[in-house]
């Protein structure tokens, strides 16, 4: 039975409180829903979905509300976290090896996963392993269920993780740049096989990402992330064609090609590290469209209309601001 996720006002800190790299956080996945949360490196996804799973640094201070259906996991012990992690929130993460005992045959490693969480024989547990690892693509799956990790290339080690993240059935799935270690044909797979699991089976799922275009074809909706801060949210056809913050302009550029230029975009400077971002717009040194009041104070999210909501005092100006406002030279980087 799949269960919503729910997080509140998540803030996590390092350094005794001093680098703040998520501020005030709050998002919501239905079951069956798809939520992609983009932005770029060090903006705060991957901590965002790891404290979602109860899987936080030892040096993170943290505040806020996260729940699954009704349960508070940021207050379950670390047994009662176990026993949901799998079936009810389970995750793909970006570096296959963090999560694949190198001494367990990979057939053996996913029956585990099915037998922790259902009583099934041992038969039947490695017939349903043999049966997830063809769905995400591996060819001879009964013949490779005896090989080791090392094994397996780095893409094929991907897509048993991914078998392994799916072998309990989860009703939340959360999974950080799921396939971007593997190449185009592959990816559809996957991308096909998740977005089925979350139609037919209601599983939700909380996608996070660089690439706009996975996003695109898998999400309703969409959440946009700068510098620990949620910047830009609503359905997805919304933040990709009608954007009300800079930044998701200047984000949607960056993955499109000039043609003139024959090189992609890129948004001049770099985003504030965590201890160094401004109380006001984080986003106000590279903005197009900075005015005095963006460097007034903090800037909350407005709402645009449809549900979509955005982090910005000129949302009325955003229209007119076309992608070649950040059409730059990335070889070009601004210091
Ligand atoms: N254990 C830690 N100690 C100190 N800072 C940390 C720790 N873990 C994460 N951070 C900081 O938290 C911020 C957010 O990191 P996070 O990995 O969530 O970013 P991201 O948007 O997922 O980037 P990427 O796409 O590269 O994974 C970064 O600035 C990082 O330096």
């Amino acid at each position: 039975m799949a269960e919503g996720l729910r997080i509140d006002n998540l803030t996590i800190a390092f350094d005794r409180g001093r680098q703040e790299a998520i501020s005030d956080l709050s998002l919501q996945v239905s079951p069956g829903e798809a939520l992609g949360l983009v932005g770029e490196s060090g903006s705060g996804k991957s901590l965002a979905s790891r404290a979602a799973l109860g899987l936080l640094p030892a040096n993170a201070k943290v505040s806020g509300r996260i729940t699954l259906g009704d349960r508070s996991l940021l207050d379950l012990s670390p047994g009662q976290l176990q026993a949901i992690r799998g079936s009810r929130i389970a995750m793909i993460f970006q570096d296959p090896m963090s999560s694949l005992n190198p001494v367990v045959r990979v057939g053996d490693a996913i029956s585990q996963v099915i037998r922790s969480h259902e009583t099934v024989s041992r038969g039947e547990a490695r017939r349903r392993a043999i049966e997830l690892m063809e769905r995400v693509g591996i060819r001879s799956p009964a013949e490779r269920a005896t090989s080791y990790p090392h094994e397996f290339s780095g893409g094929m080690r991907q897509r048993i993780m991914i078998a392994m993240a799916l072998a309990a059935r989860p009703g939340m799935l959360l999974a950080d740049e799921p396939t971007t270690a593997l190449d185009v044909i592959v990816q559809a797979g996957i991308l096909r096989l998740l977005d089925e699991l979350r139609r037919n089976e209601g599983m939700g799922l909380l996608l996070v990402s660089h690439d706009l275009a996975v996003v695109a074809s898998l999400c309703d909706h969409i959440a946009v992330m700068y510098a620990g801060q949620i910047v830009e949210e609503g359905r997805a056809g919304d933040v990709l064609f009608r954007p009300r913050m800079p930044y998701t302009v200047g984000l949607l550029a960056s993955t499109q090609r000039s043609k003139s230029l024959r090189r992609l975009a890129s948004i001049p400077g770099r985003p504030p590290a965590p201890g160094e971002r401004p109380n006001h717009c984080r986003f106000a040194d590279r903005c197009p469209l900075v005015t005095d009041t963006c460097r007034a104070g903090p800037i909350p999210m407005f709402d645009v209309g449809e549900g979509q909501r955005a982090r910005c005092v000129r949302t009325d100006k955003v229209p007119s601001l076309g992608t070649d406002a950040f059409v730059r030279d990335p070889l070009a980087v601004d210091a």
